[in-house]
Order: C-alpha cells, then structure tokens, then sequence
C-alpha cells in the first residue's frame, strides 16, 4: 500500500444514503458523492433499489471517472446508498469497492462503511472457522456477513446484534429494498448525519456538505451507539448501546472534513481559525507575512493572521490538477513531485519573515522542501506553526496515518524535526490549544490518540516496525 510519496494521512471514506419517492436517486447520490469526493478517491460506488431488487454500480477512481459513461436510468426505486473510497483494511483493488451488496436469508441488502474495525482479525478468524467464504479483503464484509448470519428475526435486530460485536470506528448506510438504516459506533470516531430533501424525503451523509450539495436541510447527527431506521413512513431511532466516552476524531477537525462541514454542532472552519488563533497565543511570533501551504493549512492561516495583525498572503500555489503521484521515492523525485504539487510566489515571499501554517507534518517531506524553495525565493526567515500536535502514534481508526516508523514524530524532538525540515522556528499546536480550537466538543469526547497514544479502545498488534496489521 506504501507506493506513493503521498500515502501518508489520507482522507478517509465517505458515505451516503438519501430515501425519496420523488427524486431521480441515481443522481442524488452521484451529487452527493461529488460533494464528499475528498474523503476517498480510490474507488466509488452506488447501491439502489427497484423495489424488488438491488443493484451496484460501482467502479475505480473518482466518482466522475466511475460514471463517466452516464448514470444508470432511473429504476423508479426510491433508495439508494454511496460510497467513496480509501482503503484502510483490504488493498485499493477492484474487488474492494463499495457498497457491498449481498442476498441473505431475509432478503438483499447493500451496505456502505466510513471507519476501521480493530477487531478484524478475531471476527474474519470466526467466520473462516464457520466455512464463510470471502469476496473482498475489507473489513467492511465482515459487518456485511454478520449481519446476513445472525438468527435475530428483524433486520433492525439483526444490525443491532452484529453491531454489539464490532469494535473500532463505523459510521454505516445500510439499505434493504425499503430501509435505509444509518448506523454510528458508540464511540462515534467517524461523522454521520442526518438530512431532509425539500420533497420530504430524508438524506444521510459523512458531513453536511452532502446534504448542501443535494439542497437538504441538516436535522441532526446519527448519535453514538444509534441505529436510525427510514422508511416512508418516517424515521426510528434506536440504540444498539449505551453510548460512551464519546471519542469524535480530532483530526476531522483538523484536516479531513470539508471547511464548509460542521461535525456533531462544531463548524470545521470555524475551528480551523481558532486553532491559527490559538498558535498565534502560543508563539506570537515577530513577522512580516503569514502564508499556508495549500490547501489544507489555509483556514488556520487565515486565523493566525486575523488573531496578530500581521498580513495574510498566498507564498505558495497549488496546481489545482495534481492528483496522487506515482513517484518512486528517491529524495530527488519527491522533491520532484512537491515542485510539481506547490510553487513560490517570488514577489510575495522576497525578503520577508514568514510565518508558513500547514495542517500537520506527518514525513516531514513536504515541509522539508517547501522551506528550501521558500529561502530559494529570498525569504529572510521561515518559522513554521503547524495546527496538529506531533503525530507519534498510528490511527487504527479509518484514517492511514502511515505505519509508527514513517511518522517523523515518533522518532524525533521537535528540535530535531525543525533541523530536518530546515526553518528557523517550528511550533506544534498543543493540546490544550487544539482542544480549546475545537470548543462545542469537550475535550473528553475528542479521540486524540495519534497525539497521545490515549486509544479508546483495544487496537491490533503492530509488528516490530511498528506496521499495523491488516488483511493483506
Ligand atoms: O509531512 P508530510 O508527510 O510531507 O505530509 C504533510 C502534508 O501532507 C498533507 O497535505 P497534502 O499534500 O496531502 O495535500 P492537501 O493539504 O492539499 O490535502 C498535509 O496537509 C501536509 O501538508
Ligand atoms: N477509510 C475508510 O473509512 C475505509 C473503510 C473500510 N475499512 C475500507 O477499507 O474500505
Ligand atoms: S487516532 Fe487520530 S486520526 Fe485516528 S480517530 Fe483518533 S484522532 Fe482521529
Ligand atoms: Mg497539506
């Protein structure tokens, strides 16, 4: 899975699910999906029903590359659910793709997962024991077959029993030819929410942005531990658990949901601007100019300028048509490919002391080279304020954030990061301050376990190197 320069921390999946009798669903949910394309860009697909049968269309890439010869015409279903995709459990290959849909004793059902299980090995061990056969290597099938197995006589019993033996992080849409269920792990990792159409219909998706991108009006989130349960007639809500400590992703907040989103009542770009405000409280640093590193450091620049009074300018642009590059990589094609991803504006930069915000160093590569190209330019100083505490430990979560040995953090001081990528202060978010940055979420209901190593739950085994396990 390392092949690439940028497999570092990558978004994670996105889902939806919409229930309307009015709409053409087919491309709602392509809308919707378009909107949440920044969660995954692996591979992407649909699920819908005609009433009496489901089917997928499902395919590699991006959403507009899976349908580029058209959508499907519309069934006359009335749901239908979606995904995007970056892999965490099961290789970014054709036969993992979402939604997974199969035919079980009770009927089709078609199921669409944004999370991780850390208890993947023990359950797919189960399952092997019981002669159950696989198609994928996704974590994701084993929710699919437990479900389709259990001995529970209604569908919602059946979720809900197979939900109480998954651990780890799920924000599920699951759809039968009349339901659309939502379901959220009770510790509630990942976003969920839940959506009305104009028509009256009902929409859930990863963040509000998908409801936005479809004109749909926000109700709620799926709450930790939450089974809803849409047909027509209306919505239920049923608790598969007693939620608990709450452990909502911090760095959702942080870097991969959309600014425009807002997760469980917090506005991300809200918290974004906080967290360049809370840097600037820690550093207040003497400078002439802030910059961000495109496009992720943006907001927090934004914040740390507004909160000093010294000017926000763009030093740096990034090419809008850079996707992930397949790069061997050698220090020179890595430089390479940041060249490509992000270059200087000269006449913004020259002879000024910078203040440059990113989101979060992971490698260290893409700071490390910026800062060359930026005192190539002419810059005086460059200090660095990056809006993530240290990464120092691996997401078990639904999030790739590499393999402990690749996180720069987790071998070296700060001082030893600020000599590696080469700038004349470095300052990290602390805790405190991220946690203050995001304030509609107690800070006991933040998973900050990449930060530290507080995970909520038990996590697999690492290797020596510190590599996570996974299916292949
Ligand atoms: O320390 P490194 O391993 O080099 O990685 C850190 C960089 O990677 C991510 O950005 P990315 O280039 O993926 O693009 P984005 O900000 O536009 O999402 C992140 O926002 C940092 O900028
Ligand atoms: N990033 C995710 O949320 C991935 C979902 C699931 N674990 C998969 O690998 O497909
Ligand atoms: S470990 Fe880090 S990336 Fe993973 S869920 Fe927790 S805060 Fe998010
Ligand atoms: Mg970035």
């Amino acid at each position: 899975m390392y092949d690439s320069i940028w497999d570092k921390q990558h978004e994670e999946c996105g889902v939806i699910g919409i229930l309307d009798r009015t709409l053409d669903i087919p491309r709602y949910l392509y809308w919707g999906l378009f909107a949440l394309q920044h969660r995954g860009q692996e591979s992407g697909g649909i699920a819908l029903t005609d009433g009496h049968d489901i089917f997928t269309y499902r395919g590699m890439g991006l959403i507009s590359t899976v349908f580029e010869k058209g959508l499907p015409d519309d069934l006359g279903g009335h749901i239908g659910i979606g995904h995007v995709r970056y892999s965490t459990t099961g290789s970014n290959n054709p036969r993992n793709i979402q939604p997974l849909a199969v035919y079980s004793a009770f009927g089709q059902i078609a199921l669409a997962h944004n999370g991780n299980l850390t208890n993947t090995r023990e359950l797919r061990e189960e399952l092997d024991a019981n002669g159950v056969t696989f198609q994928t290597t996704m974590d994701t099938e084993i929710i699919v077959n437990l479900i389709s197995r259990s001995r529970q006589t209604t569908v919602v019993d059946r979720i809900k029993e197979s939900m109480n033996r998954l651990e780890g992080a799920f924000s599920v849409t699951i759809m039968t030819k009349d339901h659309l269920y939502g379901v959220r792990d009770k510790f509630g990792f990942r976003p969920l929410c839940i959506g009305r159409t104009t028509t009256g219909g009902w929409v859930l998706a990863s963040e509000t942005c998908g409801l936005d991108a479809l004109g749909a009006t926000y109700v709620r989130d799926v709450q930790p531990g939450e089974i809803v349960d849409i047909t027509e007639a209306g919505m239920k809500s049923i608790m598969y658990a007693e939620p608990q400590r709450k452990q909502v992703c911090s760095f959702e907040y942080i870097y991969f949901a959309r600014p425009d989103s807002v997760i469980d009542g917090q506005d991300i770009y809200q918290a974004r601007l906080n967290m360049g405000k809370e840097m600037w409280n820690e550093t207040q640093y003497d400078a002439d100019l802030v910059i961000s590193v495109p496009n992720s450091g943006t907001t927090a620049a934004i914040g740390y300028s507004m909160a000093s009074g010294i000017p926000f300018n763009h030093g740096l642009i990034k090419n809008r048509y850079m996707g992930r590059t397949f790069i061997k990589p050698t220090q020179k094609e890595r430089e390479l490919a940041v060249r490509m991803k992000l270059n200087v504006v000269k006449s913004v930069v020259k002879g000024k002391r910078i203040v440059m915000v990113d989101d979060s160093i992971v490698r260290g590569t893409t700071s490390g080279i910026i800062c060359k190209m930026l005192r190539e330019a002419g810059a005086k100083e460059v200090y660095m304020c990056v809006s993530a505490p240290p990464i120092m430990y691996s997401c078990f979560y639904g999030i790739d954030t590499s393999v402990r040995k690749e996180l720069i953090a987790s071998a070296l001081s700060v001082e030893e990061i600020r000599k590696y990528i080469g700038v004349d202060k470095l300052h990290f978010i602390s805790l405190d301050g991220l946690c203050k940055a995001i304030p509609n979420i107690p800070r006991e209901d933040l998973c900050l376990a990449c930060f530290n190593n507080d995970y909520p739950t038990a996590v697999p085994v690492t290797n020596e190197e510190g590599e996570k396990y996974a299916l292949e």
